[in-house]
């Protein structure tokens, strides 16, 4: 199986910047991988997973996931190919507010037929994938007709989970998914992610400044010692 992630000879620097963000040598993870991405305020940790999900575009080296060289696609099969591998949770849970909560978790199968094929050939479809994932994150039935934007930020959180898992992507991104949480609540929210990413064998690239939350993982991966963008290095 390919690697979920392969980081090799990366630069960025964002436009108009006098220095690059980013100066990443290699960074990996294996398939099925869990990975506790740490660093400072402002290291780099939010550019680093916009990269990885071909939002951006490295201006050397190469981004490859599950195998594929983002840069190597067009942008409409970058963007298609996001959403047939890359579940992502972001830090304000970005989910629609015109649609109920269980078109905010569909969303992705909408994108992604590929998503819709990996759950029938595991014999359920997207709304009952939808609805197991909602009950596995404690979500009431009756939440699921409701606006997304009708929920807690608590409920939020768990519906932008179960929006990046469901039909299975083989890398599931998470930038500071439980940074709005009480401590007990951000255990619990781990533990399922966890637990959903294992029993579908993805891999788990999670960024928090929380280092209580770092042993759960198989690694520990800090921007700090990885990036080399401020030793000066050449473009
Ligand atoms: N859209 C943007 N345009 C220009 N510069 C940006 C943009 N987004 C981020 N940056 C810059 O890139 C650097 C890294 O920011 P980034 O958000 O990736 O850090 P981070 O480690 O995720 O920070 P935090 O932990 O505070 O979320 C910062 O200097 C920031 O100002």
């Amino acid at each position: 199986m390919s690697e979920a992630v392969m980081v090799q000879g990366l630069r960025f620097r964002w436009p108009g910047a006098a220095a690059d963000c980013l100066a990443v040598a290699d960074f990996r993870l294996a398939a099925g991988e869990r990975v506790f991405l740490r660093g400072p305020s402002g290291s780099g940790k939010s550019t680093l997973l916009s990269l990885i999900g071909g939002v951006l575009l490295p201006d050397t080296g190469t981004v490859a996931v599950h195998g594929q060289d983002l840069a190597a696609l067009p942008a409409g099969r970058r963007d298609r190919y996001r959403a047939d591998h890359v579940g992502f949770v972001f830090q304000l849970f970005n989910l629609l507010p015109y649609l109920s909560v269980l078109d905010n978790i569909l969303l992705p199968c909408r994108f992604s037929p590929l998503r819709t094929r990996r759950l029938a050939e595991a014999g359920t479809t997207p709304v009952a994938e939808a609805l197991r994932l909602a009950a596995r994150l404690d979500l009431d039935e009756a939440l699921l007709g409701r606006s997304a934007a009708a929920l807690s930020v608590g409920q939020q959180q768990r519906v932008a989970a179960a929006r990046a898992l469901i039909g299975r992507p083989a890398l599931v991104v998470a930038d500071e998914p439980t940074s709005a949480l009480d401590a007990d609540r951000q255990q619990a929210f781990l533990d399922l992610l966890l637990g959903e990413c294992a029993a579908a064998s993805a891999a788990l690239l999670f960024v928090s400044h929380d280092g209580r939350l770092a042993g759960h993982f198989d690694r520990v991966a800090d921007l700090a010692a990885l990036n080399r963008a401020d030793a000066g290095a050449p473009r």
